[in-house]
């Protein structure tokens, strides 16, 4: 069971000008475990706020079930809520501080809130706060003193006050320049290894999702359209977003159009795991009589798992080239052409050359 169970979220606002309303939300099922930072990713307006606002009820679900930690706190009242959010710290992308506080007085604010506990305890959690931070020189500045990045580590210092177990972070880094993203990015890294906690992520920023989570869900209208580990995703993307980072290389957009005009042979191989380090190209050369060059390389490492993609060009006979796709798919590399001679037109030749050669 995991630590976050949505099941079949819908949310649905009232709205004069649609007459059935706003479907926000259109029967959402998702399981987070321990320990994941899950990463909801999806164009503006596709749903990702109203979802992870329903995690801890900001926004009561039109329908469905949300069980936290094997509690079903769907008809918690009010009161019981209090309880269950200070078990689940929240970040947003404008960091909501209070102007007219310092920074240590807004780390503290939330623990103040709780009443019973003693000002000893609550200096030595904010002071705690400020260390994993990086803030300690900034405990009597306001927040107009500070820069975005700063403000966000105030933030993330105040949701983690109080010691949850799940932090929730809505856009987090999306008012921030990329260095300070990454810095931030970073920070919340660091924090859920030494916390232990499970962080949910909502961004549009593929490359957030690419550098902190280990799963990721995309939403489109309401709903969510793919899921998995992020190699699982990023391995065969299926909706408009995660194709987008597949095609995001420069680069690959030339090749394809390059290939489509001189109707050549592109193939993009994609290595995962283990494989990233496989001399199969070698291999390849050396048993089938085609001639490979490589136009572009590239590896990262997505959630700890070696992720390589090649673009190649392969010249040689048709049937040698059909031949050698199947070779490098057997090795299990996923194959997939770019433009230019498909392997359906490729089937046709290689007809034609049976006919040669079988008569
Ligand atoms: N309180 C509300 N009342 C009416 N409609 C709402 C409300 N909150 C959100 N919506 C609508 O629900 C849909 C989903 O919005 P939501 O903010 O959840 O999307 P999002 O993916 O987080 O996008 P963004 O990043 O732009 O906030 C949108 O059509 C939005 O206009």
């Amino acid at each position: 069971m995991g630590i976050i169970e949505l099941k079949n979220i819908v949310k649905t606002f009232p709205s004069e000008k649609v007459g059935e309303g706003v479907h926000a939300v259109r029967d959402v099922s998702l399981t987070i475990e321990e320990g994941d930072i899950f990463g909801i990713i999806g164009y503006s307006g596709a749903g990702k706020s109203t979802l992870v606002r329903c995690i801890n009820l900001l926004e009561k679900p039109t329908s469905g079930e949300v069980i936290v930690e094997g509690k079903n706190i769907t008809a918690y009242s009010e009161v019981e809520l209090r309880a269950v959010r200070r078990r689940m710290g929240m970040i947003f992308q404008h960091f909501n501080l209070l102007n007219s506080a310092n920074v240590f007085e807004n780390i503290a604010a939330p623990l103040k809130n709780q009443g019973r506990i003693s000002g000893k305890e609550i200096r030595e959690r904010v002071e705690e706060m400020l260390r994993l931070t990086g803030l300690e020189d900034k405990a009597r500045a306001y927040p107009s003193q500070l820069s975005g990045g700063q403000k966000q580590r105030v933030a993330i210092a105040r949701a983690l006050v109080g010691r949850p177990r799940i932090l929730l972070c809505d856009e987090a880094t999306s008012a921030l320049d990329p260095n300070t993203t990454t810095q931030i990015i970073e920070l919340l890294r660091s924090l859920q290894e030494k916390l232990k906690l499970t962080v949910v992520m909502i961004t549009h920023q593929m490359e957030v999702v690419k550098s902190i989570c280990n799963k990721v869900a995309v939403m489109e209208e309401g709903k969510v359209i793919e899921e998995g580990s992020l190699v699982e995703v990023f391995s065969e993307p299926k909706s408009s977003i995660t194709k987008e980072f597949r095609e995001k290389t420069l680069y690959r957009k030339e090749a394809i159009a390059l290939a489509e005009k001189n109707k050549r042979n592109l193939y993009e191989l994609t290595f995962i795991g283990e494989k990233a380090n496989d001399p199969a190209i070698m291999d390849l050369v050396r048993n089938y009589p085609v001639e490979v060059s490589i136009l572009f390389g590239n590896i990262e490492i997505l959630s700890g798992v070696p992720f390589g993609t090649l673009t190649i060009d392969m010249k040689g006979e048709g049937k040698d080239i059909l031949d050698a796709v199947a070779y490098l798919k057997s090795r299990e590399i996923k194959v997939e052409e770019l433009g230019g001679h498909k392997i359906e037109e490729r089937k046709e030749e290689r007809r034609e050359e049976d006919k040669i050669w079988n008569g």
